[in-house]
């Protein structure tokens, strides 16, 4: 009855989500001039925008900063949004723009191939069965979705814990390792989510948030952000692409689910009204980008974007 209800949640139709008003200017993503040399030059990076700054709507605060002796501190920023609001295209944008900035991609391929063992003690030799953990919680949320935040949450920990390449630590500019969201974003938009939508039960919850905040204190320093980029789009947006991606495992997945999962992100970073258990992360700058304009051979617009970003990192 209640996976019936969570299922019918997630994938079931729904109205259109109210484009909220107001934060929203038009930006274009524009992504063909990145292999130019022009973008590796702080220089060109400084002096293309400040004409057009008016087609950006950004919004950030620094916090801290310095670089003068030695190498820098390698900074943390992760990106968030919806799913296919094009989270991973822009990430491969700025990868591309700035050799001090390094991509940390989302784990999803892991998520897709999990190898467990199937013997049981029979005797017989063991048997590797490969197991679509993504698949399996789109299908079932309720039985599997405490399962994938658990995995989901312990693999972005496991691949951001790793070091930044030397590269970046021998960097003289504003180095910074980019995730594709993060270990918060796991918990305060996914895992509450599913909270929300009965897939994960009240002791489920209560064990994660546990155990989510244990994981925190004792590895949080080592993945701890400086920043936030938000990119935003409305869900109808990010649904038309989601089906353009054509992606198998999200094939059942409805505008409903977006539009939560778009509400959440707005409560988390735009009204700032989700409860935060973390007190660094309540006070974190972010860089909100409009992200539903189509790509466009914009070449001033994408310096338009890596200059506000160049900014955004210098400042944190
Ligand atoms: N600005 C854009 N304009 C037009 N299409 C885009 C844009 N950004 C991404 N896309 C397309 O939308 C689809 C989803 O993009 P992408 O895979 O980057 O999303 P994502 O946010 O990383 O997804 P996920 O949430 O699943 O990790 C892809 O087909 C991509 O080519
Ligand atoms: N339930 C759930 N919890 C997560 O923490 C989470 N992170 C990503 N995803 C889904 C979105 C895309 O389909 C796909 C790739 O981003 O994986 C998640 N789903």
């Amino acid at each position: 009855m209640m996976s019936a209800l969570c299922r019918c949640l997630l994938f079931s139709r729904v109205s259109k989500l109210k484009e909220s008003t107001g934060l929203v200017h038009v930006m274009r993503f524009g992504f063909n001039a990145v292999q130019s040399p022009q973008w590796k030059t702080p220089s060109n990076i400084l002096s293309a925008t400040a004409t057009k700054s008016e087609k950006l709507n950004v919004s950030f605060f620094s916090s801290s900063s310095s670089t003068k002796d030695g190498p820098a501190r390698v900074k943390r920023v992760s990106i968030e949004g919806n799913i296919a609001v094009g989270k991973s295209t822009f990430a491969r944008f700025l990868q591309s723009a700035c050799s001090d900035w390094e991509v940390v991609a989302e784990p999803v391929s892991k998520w897709q191939n999990i190898e467990s063992e199937t013997s049981k003690g029979t005797g017989a030799p063991p048997q590797t069965t490969v197991s679509n953990l993504l698949q399996m919680m789109y299908e079932d949320p309720q039985r599997w979705s405490y399962t994938f935040q658990t995995y989901s949450c312990m693999s972005r920990l496991r691949t951001q814990l790793l070091p930044p390449p030397a590269r970046l630590l021998g960097s003289e500019g504003t180095p910074v390792q980019v995730y594709e969201r993060s270990i918060y974003s796991d918990r305060y938009i996914f895992a509450l989510n599913m909270f929300h939508l009965g897939c994960i039960n009240s002791t489920e919850w209560t064990v994660y948030q546990d155990w989510h905040s244990l994981l925190v204190e004792q590895f949080g320093h080592q993945v701890e952000l400086e920043g936030i980029i938000y990119l935003r789009a409305p869900p109808e947006k990010c649904m038309e692409r989601l089906k353009h991606r054509g992606r198998d495992e999200e094939k059942g997945v409805k505008l409903e689910y977006l539009d939560k999962l778009h509400v959440q992100h707005e409560r988390w970073l735009v009204e700032k009204s989700t409860e935060i258990h973390f007190e660094k992360l309540k006070q974190i700058p972010v860089l909100q980008l409009d992200a539903s304009v189509e790509f466009q051979s914009d070449q001033e617009v994408q310096e338009q974007i890596i200059t506000k970003v160049k900014k955004f990192f210098d400042a944190l």
